[in-house]
């Protein structure tokens, strides 16, 4: 793991935050995009080496949706940039870690992402995250 990728925060209404991030970043979202496969859609701010990414859920069923419901709105995930997802998975599996999907998945910002498990993680969400090239 090379560095923070983005930090995912979890909203109820992805527009209504994307006009009190621009005051607070001082820019609109660089980007905006769905994952239908993850239920979600995102905007993402600051297209730098720390991104932010707004995530409002749209399905029921969704991640989000869950853990809005459970926690409210608030940091929901932290995902790290990786050279090499297959083999960091392996390593991590290999470290006791759980990895909730163990083939990586296609996520937002040209990614292929993995999650592990906030229960072996202190309770935080570690994302994984490789640039597709
Ligand atoms: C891919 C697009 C985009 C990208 O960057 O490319 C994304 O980031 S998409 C982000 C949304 N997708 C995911 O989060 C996928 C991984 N998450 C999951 O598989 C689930 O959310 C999971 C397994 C973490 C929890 O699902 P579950 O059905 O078990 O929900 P529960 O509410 O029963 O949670 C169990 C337990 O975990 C705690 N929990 C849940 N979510 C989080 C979280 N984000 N951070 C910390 N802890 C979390 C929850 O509180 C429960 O703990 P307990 O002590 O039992 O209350
Ligand atoms: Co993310």
């Amino acid at each position: 793991m090379r560095k923070i990728e983005h930090i995912g925060i979890a909203v109820k209404d992805l527009e209504v935050s994307n006009s009190l991030f621009e005051k607070l970043f001082g820019a609109p979202p660089y980007k905006q995009e769905e994952v239908a496969s993850e239920g979600v859609k995102t905007s993402f701010f600051m297209n730098g080496p720390n991104k932010i990414e707004l995530l409002e859920a749209t399905t029921p069923e969704s991640p989000i949706a869950k853990f809005l419901e459970k926690k409210g709105e608030g940091i929901h995930h932290i995902a790290f940039d990786v050279e090499d997802i297959v083999s960091e998975i392996a390593r991590l599996q290999s470290e006791g870690f759980t990895v909730l999907n163990e083939t990586p998945k296609k996520g937002a910002d040209n990614k292929l992402v993995a999650f592990l498990h906030p229960k072996g993680t202190n309770g935080v969400l570690i994302e994984l995250c490789q640039e597709i090239k």
